[in-house]
């Protein structure tokens, strides 16, 4: 691996030197030969393995620990960092630099009273959805790999530690920005300095003046509205929508008591420490907009003479919601077959772009159809995934589908799917029609309890065979195959709705 050291080079002050603390018996225990090839394909060897698990020296690697802050269940913590990852460097690659953090790589000086440690639940965890979430195109921080160890760790139980090998474009969280504008008082200097950095290298087509600010804040904004919408899209609630785990880029990023939805289920809450449900499924978009406004209010000092937020900042999350439904409405679109979506069938397409916040006759009577159905898949105690996975199924121009056998309430199911039938209107091809919904709903998702079952071999047996078949299915999850079809069933009943603890 070939590192760069432009953050530890040019932000010094942002950061404490630390090195990682050498781990007992390192094993591979996951690999990621995709994630490889973004940072020129390193070999899973013997020294590799001493190296990314902090217990020999990588060469070229910088180790230090990152200093920001966070609203966390919306109360402000004035000091966190990174308490248990420690960042090498930024590996070269074909296509940019990635961060490699060893996260769970022993103690900092912003561990507070933790070990420094990840238990290897959920670093299997974060090794596994890191690289579901890129297959499904989400925007993600991406796993190298998983490393096991016999480290005993303890938690509310005695656990073993291990640690995840994580790529990022970059760390750089909202958080940073709050450590700067609120915690270390009067140090505008290091607020510009941070934005600066941030938009040279993360948004190196902007300016580094008010416009330029302005404009990189606009950017902000429309990353987060993207990736919330494809959270949304897929049925993937995060469960720590804090501030200091919001990336700069709006990639998805630290991955603790996160789930995908079995069941259709609007206030689904998946992190069993949310006792209010404020990272609930359905809150996801309205916190993203509520983080927003706290980095709108970190950034102020830079932006306005006085202490109120500019009203460019205003103008920047009023695009938010338009933003939001804008991505969400392609790709929900897509998998529903809508015709004449705009911005064709590419979800991502720039040319989809309207800031206004008025929506579009069609808009509207899309999302009202989208959300009758999320609502007879909740009444009628659907499965998300597989629900959506039959529309690649569909003979669209008949009045009887395959999808209808699964509703208990026929009668509200057949008045929906008139309406739809009429939506997607007169399709040439329905081949191409059935594969192109494939192409966007996927067979696989990392459903919580299949995750389980990789960790319980691992815990029991040392056995990591159950993980590594289903990185395989997750990793091209939109071609059934029979080999992994036991991935693609509802969950049994013992893992339904599994709820994590947050203790990681
Ligand atoms: N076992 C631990 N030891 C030390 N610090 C910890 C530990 N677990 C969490 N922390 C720290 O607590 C804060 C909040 O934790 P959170 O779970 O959001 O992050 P994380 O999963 O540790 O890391 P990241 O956000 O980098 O993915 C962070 O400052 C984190 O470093
Ligand atoms: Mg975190």
């Amino acid at each position: 691996m070939e590192f760069k050291q432009d953050f530890f080079e040019q932000l010094e002050g942002f950061y404490s030197q630390v090195y990682p603390t050498p781990i007992s018996n390192p094993h591979w225990l996951g690999w990621s030969a995709e994630a490889a090839k973004l940072i020129g394909n390193p070999v899973a060897d013997d020294d590799l393995l001493m190296q990314l698990s902090g217990n020999i020296a990588a060469p070229g690697a910088s180790y230090y620990a990152q200093v920001y802050s966070g609203h966390q269940f919306g109360g402000y913590t004035p000091r966190l960092g990174d308490g248990r990852s420690i960042i090498l460097g930024e590996a070269l690659g074909d296509a940019g630099a990635w961060d490699v953090a060893i996260k769970g790589g022993g103690p900092t000086p912003y561990s507070r009273h933790g070990d420094g440690r990840a238990v290897m639940r959920s670093a299997v965890r974060e090794f596994l959805i890191s690289e579901a979430l890129a297959a499904l195109n989400v925007p993600t921080t991406r796993a190298l790999a998983v490393i096991g160890s016999d480290l005993p760790v303890y938690r509310e139980d005695q656990e073993t530690a291990a640690i995840t090998v994580r790529l990022a474009k970059t760390h750089i969280r909202f958080g940073h920005f709050e450590y700067f504008c609120h915690s270390e008082q009067g140090s505008a200097t290091k607020l510009k300095q941070l934005v600066d950095f941030t938009i040279k290298q993360h948004f190196p087509h902007l300016s580094c003046d008010r416009a330029g600010y302005v404009q990189w804040f606009n950017e902000v904004v429309a990353l987060t509205a993207k990736m919330i919408a494809h959270w949304q899209s897929v049925g993937f609630a995060h469960g720590v929508m804090n501030t200091d785990n919001m990336s700069i880029i709006g990639d998805s990023f630290d991955f603790g008591p996160f789930s995908f939805l079995d069941t259709f289920k609007e206030d689904f809450i998946c992190n069993h420490s949310d006792h209010n449900g404020r990272y609930a499924f359905g809150q996801q978009p309205g916190i993203g907009l509520w983080n927003l406004q706290r980095l709108a209010q970190a950034l102020t000092p830079l932006i306005s003479s006085d202490d109120l937020t500019s009203d460019d900042l205003v103008a920047a999350l009023n695009t938010y919601q338009a933003e939001l439904v804008k991505h969400y409405l392609a790709l929900m679109g897509n998998k529903f077959g809508f015709s004449g979506l705009d911005g064709g069938s590419d979800a991502n397409s720039e040319n989809a772009s309207s800031k206004s916040s008025e929506l579009t006759k069609q808009q509207s009577e899309d999302l009202k159809l989208i959300g009758q159905f999320t609502e007879l898949l909740e009444r009628n105690h659907l499965d998300y995934t597989l629900a959506f996975r039959q529309f690649g199924k569909l003979d669209i121009a008949s009045q009887h589908s395959s999808l209808r056998d699964d509703f208990v309430d026929l009668a509200g199911f057949d008045d929906w799917y008139q309406a739809y039938q009429k939506r997607v209107g007169c399709v040439d091809d329905l081949a191409l029609w059935q594969q192109a919904r494939d192409n966007c709903n996927p067979a696989y998702i990392l459903r919580n309890y299949l995750a389980q079952e990789a960790i319980i071999d691992i815990e029991q047996h040392g056995d990591n065979r159950k993980l590594k078949q289903l990185q395989r299915a997750l990793a091209t999850p939109f071609t059934e195959r029979a080999e992994f079809e036991h991935f693609a069933q509802r969950p049994p009943q013992w893992g339904e709705g599994l709820i994590l603890s947050c203790s990681s």
